[in-house]
């Protein structure tokens, strides 16, 4: 009898960096009230999904050994929720998930999300559950405050916990050089740490995002790179104080911009031209404050079937100074 086997759904979903994050209040239910502005970088995780008699998972690739393989992983809830939406109570979850890392993991750059809206978009495909796209973004938000945007992607403003989305006017693409540190940061403990650290002062705190909105739709990066700003930096730099190196490595280099990424810990350096970036990237590199510098471009797309696609070049990776080489995990 011919057994036919079925070809898997492969999504790729981009990184993304906070252009602007202004950290409130912690509320009530353990969050903090946000006004940030994402963009999603071409730096990708790739999630292929096929049928398979039960739930599991596999990953390879950027810091693989740290990624859970059972029920903690982004991508086993993902799968959970999108079954339940799809009413399948008796069959459940049967899928083999591969993940492909190319971003960092705990890096500030919203891998495990990336995989989680990748996740929900290549469900909604392989079991033609036909959900709607605020369904999608519905459950996006049920698995983490970073998810809805991992699907949207682009450049968009997100305010409550950083799940409500507004759209963000941008022109032009901007070149970044990323600095990925040799190690992660908590996410929780970055945002206590900064509870702490306005407990025993008073941490200057980023004012409106107005200007920073107004230079995305000029689309200059030398309009955009003074106006960039993180709150959490400071409490990123507090647990990790390596980081003022790698930030100022960026600097010395020619950077227009250093910023913390998110949580952290890694660094982001907006740079003036492709060719700048590539230059900024051998000289950080060269200077070994991190474990491994890409170049990348935003914004781009979000969580999308790739069938199989080859990726389009648009990043490249420098590590321990041996030079340029083609990017891994589907950039
Ligand atoms: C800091 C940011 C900036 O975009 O991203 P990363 O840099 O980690 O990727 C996000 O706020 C992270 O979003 P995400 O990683 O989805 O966080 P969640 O799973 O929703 O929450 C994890 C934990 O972070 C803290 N948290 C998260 C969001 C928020 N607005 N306030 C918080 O205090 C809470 O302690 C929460 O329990
Ligand atoms: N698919 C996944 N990829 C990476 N990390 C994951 C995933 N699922 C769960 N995790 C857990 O989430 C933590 C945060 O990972 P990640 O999303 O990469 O970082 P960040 O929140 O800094 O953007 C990791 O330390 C890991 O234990």
């Amino acid at each position: 009898m011919l057994h036919v086997v079925e070809e898997p759904i492969i999504v790729r979903a981009p990184a993304k960096i906070n252009l602007h994050l202004a950290v409130g209040d912690l509320r009530d239910d353990g969050y903090h009230e946000l006004t940030t502005v994402y963009q999603a970088l071409s730096l990708y995780d790739e999630v292929a999904i096929r049928k398979a008699d039960s739930l599991s998972i596999s990953v390879q690739g950027e810091g693989s050994s740290d990624v859970p393989l059972g029920s903690t992983n982004l991508v086993w809830r993902a799968a959970e929720l999108m079954a339940a939406h799809a009413g399948r109570a008796n069959k459940g979850a049967r899928v083999h998930i591969a993940i492909k890392k190319g971003i960092p993991v705990a890096g500030g750059l919203a891998g495990g999300s990336a995989d989680a809206a990748a996740t929900l978009v290549a469900l909604n495909e392989l079991w033609r559950v036909d959900a709607s796209r605020a369904d999608l973004v519905q459950m996006a938000a049920e698995l983490g405050s970073d998810v809805p945007f991992s699907l949207s992607g682009g450049t968009a403003m997100g305010v409550g916990r950083g799940e409500q989305l507004l759209p963000v006017l941008s022109r032009n693409s901007y070149h970044w050089v990323l600095a990925f540190a040799k190690g992660g940061l908590s996410t929780p403990a970055v945002y206590k740490e900064l509870d702490r650290l306005r407990e025993s002062g008073a941490p200057k705190r980023l004012g409106s995002a107005d200007d920073l909105m107004h230079a995305l739709t000029v689309g200059d990066p030398e309009v955009l790179a003074p106006l960039l700003g993180n709150d959490l930096q400071i409490a990123s730099v507090s647990l990790m104080p390596t980081l003022r190196r790698t930030l100022r490595a960026g600097s010395d280099a020619g950077a227009l911009a250093a910023i913390v990424s998110g949580s952290g810990p890694t660094c982001a350096f907006l740079c003036a031209s492709e060719e700048d970036a590539v230059n900024v990237s051998v000289e950080v590199s060269a200077t070994g404050v991190c474990r491994t510098v890409r170049t990348a471009r935003g914004p781009v797309h979000g969580a999308r079937v790739v069938q199989g696609d080859p990726p389009p070049p648009s990043s490249h990776r420098i590590d321990d100074g041996q030079g340029l080489s083609p990017a891994e995990g589907g950039a």
